[in-house]
């Protein structure tokens, strides 16, 4: 299965069947389209704003979301989205969508983030939460065979101690050590939320021996991605564009290897930049930084999922086969999958290319 509107300048590797090697980048909740929303909220009988026109209808919502002044501004219509999500069949109804999309797309292996605290604070239970994403993970891997892992995010905007207590849930500490959840990371409202603050999740989820990333750089000076790196010890940075402001910091990004998740249209419709010809691409592969291209909030981005990612990327910059390759390799070796399957990606990879190199 493939997307319509496959840009063919693109490399035939990439648009093959699974030619998508990893998204490491996608909110879940972010993947909830209006016409879920309005569908769940009715099923839920839960009351959307009534004094916001946006949500009059399934095209006013859609057409609000394209007029986002800032990360803030979407982050409004993303908690009021979610609140519609209550039962274990709505969440797993959502990632069901999501993982449609991503096979759409020939995506081999999806790291999927999820808020935890935004659902926890209605009185959804973190079961429910886990129960409906694990079925629709069984799911994508029977039908779509796309792998996939849960990373449980984070909010900086709230109480430090309201992340401490969620993380220390036994709900939570048990999805760690059973391996339900890989990984943490850090989200939501970025400018006067520091890294920092969060130094002791971070360590704690050191010592319990899972991955860590966080969100630095979208909107936030390039001090925040050091400081993710230095205090929060991460093994990815989630954007990171503001990197192009700091040559030294840019350097040590590219020689230690750390993956930068990318999101090219989020950054376009979040005012970050104003076409996706202003995000530093050139910059990173001349510099030799590792990135890979995701699609963060698809359905509140103009249904711009990661293959429409990878056109933008490629209509904006022309890229030579060799640099859709490195892309390719940087995300397979980025993945958070295990070693098995990550030497699996690596072979399909090449066996595409030697088949379309005939
Ligand atoms: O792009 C984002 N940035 C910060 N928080 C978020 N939560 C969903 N998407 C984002
Ligand atoms: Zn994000």
């Amino acid at each position: 299965m493939r997307s319509q509107n496959v840009n063919s300048l693109l490399p035939r590797f990439v648009t093959a069947a699974n030619g998508v090697p990893g998204e490491h980048h996608i909110h879940i909740e972010g993947a909830l389209t209006p016409e879920l929303l309005f569908k769940l909220a009715s099923s839920n009988a839960v009351q959307l704003p009534t004094d916001d026109p946006a949500f009059r209808s399934v095209a006013s919502l859609h057409q609000r979301y394209s007029e986002f002044a800032s990360l803030d501004d979407f982050l409004h219509y993303y908690y009021i989205g979610m609140s519609v999500l209550v039962t274990t069949s709505d969440f797993e109804a959502l990632a069901c969508d999501y993982f449609e999309h991503a096979a759409r797309d020939g995506v081999a292996h999806a790291e999927v983030f999820f808020d935890p605290q935004a659902h926890l604070v209605r009185g959804v239970s973190y079961k429910a939460i886990l129960a409906g994403f694990k079925i629709a993970q069984a799911h994508a891997f029977e039908k779509f065979g796309i792998t996939s892992e849960l990373i449980c995010c984070f909010l900086r905007h709230l109480p430090v101690t309201d992340s401490l207590a969620t993380f220390n849930l036994s709900e939570l500490q048990t999805s760690i050590r059973c391996g339900e959840v890989v990984g943490i990371g850090l989200d939501s409202s970025e400018n006067g939320f520091p890294p920092t603050l969060f130094k002791d999740i971070y360590q704690q989820a050191k010592a319990l021996g899972i991955r860590r990333t966080a969100h630095a750089g979208e909107e936030g000076p390039p001090s925040y991605i050091r400081d993710a790196l230095d205090t929060l010890e991460v093994g990815r940075i989630d954007h990171g564009i503001r990197l192009a402001n700091d040559p030294a910091l840019l350097e040590r990004v590219a020689a230690q290897k750390t993956l930068l998740t990318v999101c090219p249209w989020s950054n376009v419709f979040l005012k970050g930049a104003k076409s996706v010809s202003e995000l530093p691409i050139r910059l990173f592969l001349d510099a030799g930084v590792q990135f890979s291209i995701n699609s963060d909030d698809p359905a509140y981005f103009g249904n711009h999922y990661i293959l429409d990612n990878y056109c933008a990327v490629q209509d904006a910059f022309g890229l030579s086969a060799q640099e859709w390759k490195s892309i390719c390799e940087a995300s397979i070796h980025g993945s958070w999958c295990d070693e098995p399957r990550k030497q699996q990606l690596l072979s399909k990879l090449e066996a595409v290319i030697a088949d379309h190199q005939h």
